[in-house]
């Protein structure tokens, strides 16, 4: 388990959480256990959920084995009904740990790394319907477009995305191999690996929305939260960050927020830190994964 997955800011996550010795809290990706083993360990009595759709997760928390914790296997945006079947109505803090972790990454057949050769698959839901293969042959040349540029900030977003479409009218690409064959000439000399990662990353989004998965999250937190309650956000793409960071500082994704009639904030949740937290340079030197981790917390009011 030691390689599964290393926790990232584990410090001041836990500090962020604020953690109440009897208090119940969920940790939202579970993964490796890295966090969630830090809360038990904190706490006395309370309980924690921890969720995850990756099957390989549950291995982790059976591992565990604490009668404190128990395991969801289900993608996070069904928040609110599984705590509600629970009994849990309203917790003390939840915890986010944003994307994939080291495990997923490094296992070859999952489709997840530029280094290895495996279908295109990048599901972290191993049940799920779409895979990378799905995306790259059937989507429009225009959603590849907008999925490599927004999703992996790539600069030739659209010239990758004709070149996607024009080799796949020779024959379908079904593996690793076959993708970074077929972009091989549009990658910046002597960056390549760079240049292949932003497409896997843009790619892996997309399969497992991402994106829509947090907002959906993010927009169920205010009734899940008991006051005083902590939301603690680590996340590894602008994309997501600027999500969490809107929905904390105005209570929505898009626009100002909104006023009473006396002038006054309306929305649920509260800044505890002005800016994100990261990773000092020996956490980084130690655990690379830390390097674009932003950590946000916020209060319920
Ligand atoms: C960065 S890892 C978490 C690592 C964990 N904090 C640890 O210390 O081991 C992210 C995990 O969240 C899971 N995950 C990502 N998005 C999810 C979603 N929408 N619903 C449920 N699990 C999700 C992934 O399968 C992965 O195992």
């Amino acid at each position: 388990m030691s390689n599964y997955h290393e926790p990232v800011l584990l410090q001041a996550c836990i500090n962020g959480l604020n953690l109440q010795p009897g208090g119940t809290y969920v940790d939202i990706t579970f993964g490796g256990g890295g966090h969630s083993r830090e809360i038990l360990n904190q706490l006395d009595g309370g309980r924690l959920f921890g969720f995850d759709q990756d099957a390989d997760a549950k291995v982790n928390a059976q591992a565990i084995g604490d009668s404190r914790l128990t395991f969801v296997a289900s993608n996070f945006r069904n928040i609110k009904r599984y705590l509600r079947l629970y009994k849990a109505e309203q917790v003390d803090g939840i915890l986010a740990d944003l994307g994939i972790s080291s495990h997923q990454i490094d296992t070859p057949e999952r489709g997840f790394s530029t280094r290895f050769d495996a279908d295109l698959d990048m599901r972290m839901n191993q049940n799920a319907d779409r895979t990378a293969a799905q995306v790259v042959n059937e989507y429009s040349e225009a959603d590849l477009h907008r999925i490599l540029g927004m999703y992996g900030e790539i600069t030739n977003a659209r010239t990758a995305a004709s070149a996607l479409v024009s080799a796949r009218s020779n024959r379908q690409l079904k593996t690793v191999n076959d993708l970074k064959a077929a972009l091989q000439r549009f990658a910046p000399r002597g960056k390549e690996n760079k240049y292949f990662a932003q497409v896997f990353q843009a790619l892996r989004i997309e399969v497992n929305e991402e994106l829509q998965a947090l907002e959906e999250f993010l927009e169920q937190v205010p009734d899940i939260l008991k006051p005083g309650g902590r939301l603690v956000v680590m996340s590894y793409h602008s994309l997501e960050d600027r999500l969490v960071k809107n929905f904390i500082n105005k209570g929505k994704f898009q626009g100002e927020v909104e006023k009473d009639l006396f002038g006054n904030d309306l929305k649920p949740l509260q800044s505890v830190t002005r800016k994100p937290i990261e990773a000092t340079p020996d956490e980084i030197a130690r655990n690379p994964r830390a390097r674009s981790a932003k950590l946000r917390i916020a209060e319920k009011l």
